[in-house]
C-alpha cells in the first residue's frame, strides 16, 4: 500500500536534523511527467538501518496515514529501500517543525496560537472518524506549512506529521521521557492505543503551543516524570481559564471522560479572543 520510488530518482540536499531513530534530510524527488524532468521538494526521513525490525512499524504508521487524505495531514509521496537504508519520501513543509518554530522566538498572537490548534482538532476529527489512531501527537510533530502573517489577514497553516515508530515497539525509558504527551495508560499498557490516548496528548500539545513552545516538565528525569503521573498531576495552568479547562479536561487520568473531538471543537469556537489578549498578553510559564 505504499509506492516504491526508485533510490536512483531521489537527491539528497541538506541534513535537518533527527527525530527518533530516524535522520531527516532535505531532498529531491525526480519525475518524469510528459517527457519532461521534475524535480520535487521533499523531505528524505531515513531509517537507522540498526532498527531495521522497527521499519515495519514506521512504515505501517505511515501507510495508514498515506491511506487517507485531509489538508491537514501530511501527504507521504512513498519509501524507498536501498540495501540496509529505509527511506520515507515526505512532502517538503516549508516552516519545518512547530515546536523548534514557537522555540526560535517567533511572537504569534493568541488567535494564531488557537487558529493552530482548532486545525489540529480537525486532522483529529478526522481521524476519529475513521477510528485511526495516530499514537504521537505533540509540537514536533506538527508542521508549519504557511506562517500566516497578521498584517495581510492570512492564518497558520499545519500538517500533522506521520506518528513515527509506534509507543508499542519502544523501550520503557522512550515512553516515559514522553510523559507529558503519552497517555498515562499506556505507561502499564503500552499495546492499547486508543483515540482517548490522542485527546490526552492533544491536551498536552495545546499546552506547548500557549507556552511558545517550551516543553512541558523540560529538564525533568524519567523518575520525576514517573512520578508526576503516579501523583496524577497536571501540567501549570494556563492564566485563560476557560483553555485550562479544555486541557484538563483532555489531560483527565480516565481515559473515558476525556472529551469527544466535536467537543474539543466546540469548547475551542468558544474560547472568546477578545478579552483574553487584553487581559494576559503573555503567558506565565510557571513550573
Ligand atoms: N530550517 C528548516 C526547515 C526544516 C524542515 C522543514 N520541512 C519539513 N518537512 C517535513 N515533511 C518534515 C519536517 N520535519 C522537521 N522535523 C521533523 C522531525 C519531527 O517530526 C520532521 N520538516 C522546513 C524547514
Amino acid at each position: 500500500q505504499f509506492h516504491m520510488i526508485k533510490y536512483n530518482d531521489l537527491k539528497w540536499d541538506e541534513s535537518l536534523g533527527q527525530g527518533s531513530f530516524t535522520r531527516i534530510f532535505k531532498g529531491y524527488k525526480i519525475d518524469i511527467r510528459d517527457g519532461e524532468k521534475h524535480m520535487t521538494e521533499v523531505l528524505l526521513k531515513e531509517l537507522d538501518a540498526v532498527h531495521k525490525n522497527c521499519w515495519e512499524s514506521l512504515f505501517e504508521a505511515a501507510s495508514l496515514m498515506s491511506q487517507i487524505s485531509h489538508k491537514h495531514l501530511l501527504l507521504v509521496y512513498g519509501v524507498s529501500v536501498h540495501g540496509v537504508k529505509n527511506i520515507m519520501v515526505q512532502e517538503f513543509v516549508k516552516h519545518g517543525a512547530l515546536d523548534l518554530y514557537l522555540k526560535r522566538g517567533r511572537s504569534v498572537s493568541v488567535s494564531w496560537k488557537l487558529d493552530v490548534a482548532k486545525q489540529l482538532a480537525s486532522a483529529l476529527n478526522f481521524l476519529e472518524e475513521k477510528n485511526i489512531v495516530h499514537g504521537n501527537i505533540c509540537a514536533k510533530n506538527l508542521l508549519l506549512a504557511r506562517e500566516g502573517d497578521p498584517s495581510q489577514g492570512t492564518s497558520p497553516f499545519i500538517k500533522l506529521s506521520d506518528p513515527g515508530i509506534s509507543v508499542a515497539m519502544l523501550g520503557k525509558d522512550v515512553v516515559l521521557d514522553r510523559i507529558p504527551w503519552v497517555a498515562p495508560e499506556l505507561l502499564e499498557a503500552p499495546d492499547d492505543l486508543t483515540l482517548e490516548c490522542d485527546k490526552w496528548s492533544f491536551g498536552a500539545t495545546v499546552w506547548e503551543i500557549f507556552n511558545n513552545g517550551n516543553s512541558p516538565l523540560r529538564g525533568w528525569n524519567l523518575d520525576e516524570k514517573r512520578q508526576f503521573y503516579e501523583g496524577f498531576q497536571q501540567l501549570p495552568p494556563s492564566q485563560w481559564t476557560e483553555l485550562a479547562d479544555l486541557i484538563s479536561q483532555c489531560m483527565d487520568y480516565q481515559a473515558a471522560v476525556r472529551p469527544s473531538c466535536r467537543s474539543i471543537i466546540r469548547q475551542l469556537n468558544s474560547l472568546i479572543t477578545s478579552d483574553y489578549v487584553i487581559l494576559h498578553a503573555t503567558e506565565p510559564v510557571t513550573q
